[in-house]
């Protein structure tokens, strides 16, 4: 699939912007602090109704303005599906091909990206909490049934939580009984798309970062469930314990990822270049899972990487995803990007406001089968 156009209107320091893309590289280029992030952020936006590095949807929004919107066209299948976001003060509106999806589900899934930023290194060295997110949103561009069941886990969550905050002799056994029946019915859901999505992104993660490594290295990735057994008995046990803390100690919102590297955990002992090949390969094999489950190729995000990786990454990164996916890549400056394709068109980003200065269009248009 492909993003052919996108329009900005108020996103961030964008009041208006009209953008027409390459349908394999687009390339922008641009000094600190001009926009550059912007756009790959609107793109992944229009995706997935959020943004990469901010919880806040207000920060979205251009300064002394009340809304914003981004909408695009997506190309894919021989099919052309028009997608639009407004955030307004009310709330957020999504549309496709012009009609409002109320619910998240039916919405998200039109356009696949794969977003890879530098703050992708927190996958591999930061807190459970941010792989979990990793792994829901990635899940939940693949199937949106996730989507539903993560939210109906996380409501009953909130609300067992809630409700262990009582005074002890307030609480009715039986109605925390229906309360964990609840948990683990949508928790054994979550689990078992976990568990399938993992196991997946494993397997191909293992092939290309034996490629990426020149056949050094053998990565591994293993789903540390925090549910051991039987979440039912678990829940169970862990009852009076939780009822102490007031809070839910047991379930997959404890779940987290870990990395090894011929059997090292390459979170706390990998080097910064192998981690962040980890991150590349972890990636990249996203990129095919989304093809195996969907059938199409997702856009790529490069947002600043590119002056990260070594003169060999950039080509074997380049060769592997040039003429598959469609790619967009931030960078300061063309001088290190090695191994660009003939065809590709390059944006100059300066306040807010952006120039065409190459387009070379391409004979043949990236594989939207
Ligand atoms: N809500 C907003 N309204 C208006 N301007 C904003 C808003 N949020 C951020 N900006 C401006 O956007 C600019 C930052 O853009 P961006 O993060 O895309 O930078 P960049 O070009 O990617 O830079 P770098 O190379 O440093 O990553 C800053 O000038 C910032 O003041």
């Amino acid at each position: 699939m492909i993003i052919s156009e996108l329009h900005l209107s108020n996103f961030r320091n964008y009041n208006h912007l009209d953008l027409t893309f390459h349908p394999n590289l687009n390339i922008f280029v641009g000094k600190n602090a001009q926009g550059k992030t912007n756009i790959a952020e609107s793109i992944y936006f229009l995706a997935l109704t959020r943004s990469h590095r901010t919880h806040t949807d207000r920060e979205l929004i251009g300064w002394e303005q009340k809304e914003m919107s981004v909408s695009g066209t997506i190309i894919k299948k021989n099919t052309t599906v028009p997608l639009e976001i407004t955030l307004t003060p009310k709330g957020r509106i999504a549309k496709v091909n012009h009609l409002k999806e109320n619910r998240l589900a039916d919405y998200v899934g039109h356009l696949n990206v794969i977003m890879f930023a530098p703050e992708d290194l927190a996958i591999i060295k930061g807190a459970p909490s941010v792989r979990r997110r990793f792994v829901d949103m990635e899940i939940g561009q693949i199937r949106p049934v996730y989507l539903y069941d993560l939210m109906r886990y996380n409501k009953t969550l909130k609300e067992r939580n809630s409700y262990l905050k009582f005074d002890a002799s307030k609480i009715d056994p039986n109605f925390l009984d229906v309360l964990d029946d609840q948990l683990v019915e949508y928790g054994e859901k979550v689990m078992n798309h976990r568990k399938q999505f993992i196991s997946s992104l494993t397997e191909i993660s293992a092939d290309l970062h034996h490629h990426l490594s020149h056949g050094q290295e053998k990565l591994r990735i293993v789903y540390a469930q925090n549910v051991k057994t039987d979440f039912a008995v678990e829940l169970k046990q862990a009852r009076q314990k939780d009822q102490f803390r007031a809070q839910t100690s047991v379930g997959p919102h404890r779940d987290d990822l870990q990395f090894f590297i011929n059997d090292i955990n390459v979170s706390n002992f990998g080097s910064q270049g192998q981690q962040r090949t980890t991150a590349l390969s972890v990636k990249l094999a996203e990129i095919e899972l989304i093809h195996q489950e969907t059938g199409d190729y997702p856009v790529l995000l490069l947002d600043d990487v590119m002056s990260e990786l070594d003169n060999q990454r950039q080509l074997d990164l380049l060769a592997l995803v040039i003429g598959k996916t469609q790619t967009f890549i931030t960078t300061t400056t063309l001088d290190h990007l090695q191994h660009l394709p003939d065809k590709m068109t390059i944006f100059e980003v300066t306040s807010g406001m952006i120039q065409t200065v190459s387009s070379e269009q391409s004979d043949t248009s990236v594989d939207t089968e």
